[in-house]
């Protein structure tokens, strides 16, 4: 896959030939976005040209509202979930104000036919700009005049509900992992560098890894969780806790996992917490007694979990 990102305007061909191009923001990568995808592939396979993905460098509402997006996947990772469904070309354009406000004539000419496309495929409510009820994917064909053809995808829902990057946010918030799974049809991952803390987890008999957290991402409530975390390329189970070590009355927000089965040196190395399951929430305890035989009922209760799921 070939990774291009673009500012508006620009006057190079990106491919020889024309493509498919699946249009969307795609936080996530989540079931619905993955349906649309393979159903584009699908499209790119039979023409036998290539399969162009176009998205953001944030989201769009960063522009326009006072209020933060938290990320489900950051762009490193949306890039690696598209190379595994197939995609060849994902295109992220810096989404500025003067790429907002292109009129829906101006996206289409502009941007869509500058990309070649052959095909869009867009999702039921897919929006490209800032009136709604012009700028809709059902009008698209009009403002293309033929000169490409628009496949939309239905609604992907889970027990009535629209898979939504929106409801998945939520449930990251809420610790539900197990929801979020189904949602997202993968484990959620959070990913970054391993940074000093406190050095009380050696002392309490349960080092920990602590997690320098990356402010764009979605996270969840404070707690303890069942997690796996990769380190040098290797999986191990993990309590990971997420909170301000209420025992201890932390400034700030930490996110930190106790490994099974390792024992190694890892600051500055890189980490991917999986979140499987929350277990409980953080406990402040009036001595430390009490922090490690909790801890110790938590290492059982996820290695109990592990061997059932
Ligand atoms: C599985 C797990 C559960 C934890 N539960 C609590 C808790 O309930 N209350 C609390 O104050 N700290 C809790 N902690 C945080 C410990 O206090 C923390 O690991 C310790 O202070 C080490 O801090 P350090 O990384 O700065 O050395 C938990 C940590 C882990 C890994
Ligand atoms: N089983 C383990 N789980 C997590 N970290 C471990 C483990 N064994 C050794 N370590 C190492 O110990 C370090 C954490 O020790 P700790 O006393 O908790 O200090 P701090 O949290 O202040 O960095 C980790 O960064 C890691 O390099």
């Amino acid at each position: 896959m070939k990774t291009i990102t673009l500012n508006y305007p620009w006057d190079k061909e990106l491919t020889d030939k024309s493509v498919v191009l699946a249009v969307g923001f795609f936080d996530g990568v989540h079931r619905g976005h993955q349906k649309l995808i393979n159903d584009a592939k699908a499209i790119a396979l039979e023409k036998n040209i290539p399969l162009m993905v176009m998205t953001f460098n944030h989201h769009p509402q960063e522009l326009f509202s006072k209020n933060k997006i938290s990320y489900i996947t950051t762009n490193e990772e949306k890039a690696l979930e598209m190379e595994k469904l197939g995609v060849d070309y994902l295109v992220i354009i810096n989404f500025t104000r003067e790429f907002s406000q292109l009129s829906p004539q101006e996206y289409v000419d502009n941007v869509l036919l500058k990309l070649k496309v052959d095909t869009v495929v867009a999702g039921f409510d897919y929006t490209y700009g800032p009136d709604k009820s012009v700028d809709n994917v059902q009008n698209l064909p009009k403002f293309a005049k033929g000169k490409f053809k628009v496949k939309v995808e239905p609604k992907q829902t889970f027990y009535g509900e629209k898979i939504g990057s929106t409801s998945i946010r939520q449930a990251i918030k809420n610790g539900n992992f197990p929801l979020v799974k189904k949602l997202l049809g993968y484990p959620y991952k959070i990913s970054g560098e391993i940074v000093h803390g406190y050095r009380r987890g050696h002392q309490l008999g349960f080092p920990t890894a602590n997690l320098k957290i990356n402010p764009i991402k979605a996270l969840p409530k404070e707690g303890v969780y069942a997690t796996r975390v990769k380190i040098d390329n290797k999986w191990y189970e993990a309590m990971t806790n997420v909170g301000y070590n209420d025992t201890f009355d932390n400034k700030e927000l930490t996110i930190e996992a106790n490994l099974f089965d390792f024992s190694e040196e890892a600051y500055g190395k890189q980490m991917t917490i999986e979140w499987y399951k929350f277990m409980r929430g953080e406990i402040k305890f009036d001595s430390l007694d009490g922090l490690i035989d909790q801890m110790k009922r938590d290492e059982q209760d996820i290695k109990d979990y592990f061997q059932d799921n």
